[in-house]
């Protein structure tokens, strides 16, 4: 629907070409519409558009979209609704050094947030936003996260001038006149702006003013950057309003595991972007674990509030999946690959002759000739670079998901029983480890380290401490996030069981030791066992592991040796974690939870008591 804005006073701040359109506002919210104008009159785009949500709106954007060479149809064939988007190849990542947190002081954004004055970085982005929409068109996307309808929703209105973000708006989150109508005549809602500009890294800004709910982004048209409900609303700004509200704001997948008796047990996990959280959250239990099935309530972002009933409630704030696609197959992720199958839009994959997707580590064998990420022809034999990007994406609706759970849009939430951080480590970290106490739990998630991966701009495979997998993402200083979720526990009876894990061990030559995706079942059964208080433990330094035997290692085509390798702890290697630990601590000073240091310093002094017995664990023998 094209319609003419009318300013709740009826006087336009437009030229009259903003006014050419066949029908009127679809809100009657004077905040709403106050706002839209202003940014109109700001951005100076040609046209403002409503969006309604409707399938012959989504048509027409698509149609528009492949008129403008955005977006590039698939073969219909094999991958019916399905199109292929190439980015500006300086534009493929999240850019965290270009991410601000525009709180009024510099404490509140903490050290691990750059940081801006809110009054400078709405001159310098509005500098940029004048006129950024000259010739283009301004579409505004009013959106729900959370289920329609829950205590939990928030509503956010985009205001974007890119055709692919609307589309992609669509398949994230409940987008259109549904939004308008759970938003009402409220104030309450999320002003974002977007506008693509010259996709020029030098203009090229995401800034976040949470106490304004306002997010400002330009210079991107990245998924990250520019989907403004996913990691701008529902985790920065969401972990903020969290604090204030008393819920918390999560980069966490959560499945629903049932056994074979039907009995249903709800997970949260944490693990940094690209990671394995949408392979996790998918998975299909290997043979074994006959009668075993996982749901998928939601693949990257948990909302959770403690329930009427004293327990941890979570709900999935989004509507899809924005998933990465190299190394997701029929065997790592067979789900993932039946959800992309239709209504997807695939971004910075690459193409084949016959209008086919493929990415490094898709199934079948390695076509000869391909056209690459970037468009330009690419050969088996004779090209050394990637044929996709590292973090080419889909972008597909959580409802193809074959495993989703009948609970993904339950307004309350699912209850969790566990929770579990994981990280992306060659040595250190064991396959799995229960923290003693919840304060301890917190402890995990707080010294949490990890490889950095392709989903942000910059080099990959370094260590980095990434606290809850929330380093990118936390909207406020996180000395007192860290505090939050200490104090969280005071609100919950029956707090979930907390749990660190690391499918990415490697053995001296690189290769995994541990072969993850469905075989991470093995691992979860025993969370579930733990968190239902139904099997024994092995006392480490560090936490409970596995004992010999339970575990189960059944028809595992993986030696002994290998097992014992991944679940080890070494002595002299969480001594420089803990150490590590220890310079991250230092940068909140005394803001950090006295705590948490305390912590770790009982577990470092554990270790050189120890050392003088010479300790070792082999917990699997
Ligand atoms: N070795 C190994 N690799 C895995 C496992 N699970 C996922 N991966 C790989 O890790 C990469 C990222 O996995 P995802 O599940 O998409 O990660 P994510 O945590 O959802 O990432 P974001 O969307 O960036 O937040 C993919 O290339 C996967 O193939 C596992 O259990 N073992
Ligand atoms: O936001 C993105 O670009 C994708 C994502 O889930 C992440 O990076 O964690
Ligand atoms: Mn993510």
């Amino acid at each position: 629907m094209s319609t003419t804005p009318v300013s709740p006073t009826g006087k336009s701040p437009y030229p009259s070409s903003v006014l050419a359109g066949p029908s009127k506002v679809p809100s009657t919210n004077p905040h709403l519409v106050t706002w839209v104008n202003e940014m109109a009159a700001l951005c100076k785009p040609d046209r403002v558009v409503w969006v309604d949500g409707s399938e012959e709106e989504k048509k027409r954007l698509t149609d528009e979209a492949v008129a403008q060479g955005t977006l590039l149809p698939l073969n219909q064939e094999k991958l019916p609704g399905c199109y292929l988007h190439r980015s500006n190849p300086n534009d493929v990542a999240r850019v965290e050094q270009l991410t601000f947190i525009c709180t009024p002081t510099a404490d509140e954004a903490g050290p691990t947030n750059n940081w801006m004055a809110p009054k400078d970085a709405y001159e310098k982005l509005g500098k940029l936003f004048d006129g950024s929409m000259r010739g283009r068109t301004m579409y505004v996307v009013p959106y729900i996260m959370g289920p329609a309808g829950s205590p939990m929703a928030k509503v956010g209105v985009e205001l974007t001038d890119s055709i692919y973000v609307v589309l992609n708006m669509r398949i994230m989150a409940r987008m259109g006149n549904i939004a308008l109508k759970q938003l009402g005549e409220s104030n309450d809602f999320n002003r974002g702006l977007h506008s693509t500009l010259d996709c020029n890294p030098e203009r090229r800004f995401i800034c976040h003013f949470p106490q304004d709910n306002t997010i400002w982004s330009v210079g991107s048209g990245y998924g990250g950057n520019v989907l403004l409900g996913k990691k701008c609303l529902a985790l920065r700004v969401g972990s903020y309003l969290g604090r204030k509200e008393g819920w918390l704001a999560e980069h966490m997948l959560i499945l629903g595991v049932e056994s074979p008796e039907g009995e249903m047990t709800y997970v949260a996990a944490a693990f940094p972007s690209a990671c394995g959280k949408t392979n996790f959250a998918m998975m299909i239990p290997p043979a074994r674990f006959k009668g075993w099935k996982i749901y998928t309530v939601g693949d990257d972002i948990a909302w959770m509030k403690v329930g009427e009933d004293g327990r941890l409630r979570a709900v999935n704030p989004e509507f899809g999946y924005f998933g990465v696609a190299p190394g997701t197959n029929l065997k790592s992720n067979p789900n993932a690959m039946r959800t992309i199958a239709r209504d997807t839009i695939y971004t910075n994959v690459a193409l084949t002759s016959d209008g086919d997707v493929w990415w490094e580590g898709k199934d079948g064998d390695i076509p000869n000739e391909l056209t690459d990420w970037q468009g330009r022809p690419w050969t088996r034999k004779g090209s050394t670079e990637k044929a996709a990007h590292p973090n080419s994406r889909f972008t597909a609706p959580m409802t193809n998901n074959p495993a989703l759970s009948r609970f993904a849009e339950d307004p309350e939430g699912v209850p969790i029983s566990a929770i579990i951080f994981g990280g992306r480590r060659a040595n250190t970290v064991p396959l799995v480890i229960q923290a003693f106490s919840w304060t301890h739990g917190v402890f995990f998630g707080s010294a949490l380290g990890s490889e950095t991966t392709a989903a942000a701009a910059g080099k990959t495979g370094i260590v980095r401490r990434d606290p809850f997998a929330m380093l990118p993402f936390c909207g406020y200083n996180m000395a007192d996030y860290f505090a939050h979720w200490l104090e969280m526990q005071a609100f919950i009876t029956n707090p979930p069981k907390i749990f660190m894990v690391n499918w990415f061990r490697q053995d001296k030559n690189g290769n995994f030791l541990w072969p993850g995706f469905g075989e991470n079942m093995r691992v979860l059964k025993w969370i579930v066992d733990r968190a239902r208080l139904r099997v024994g433990g092995q006392e480490t330094p560090f936490g409970w592991v596995p004992r010999a035997g339970d575990l189960d290692l059944s028809g595992l085509a993986i030696s002994h040796e290998q097992v014992d390798a991944a679940t080890e702890i070494d002595l002299d290697e969480w001594k420089a974690e803990l150490e590590s630990h220890g310079d991250f601590f230092k940068k909140f000073g005394e803001r950090l939870p006295h705590v948490l240091e305390l912590q770790r310093e009982m577990f470092l002094a554990r270790i050189e008591t120890l050392k003088k017995r010479k300790w070792g664990a082999h917990q699997l023998d």
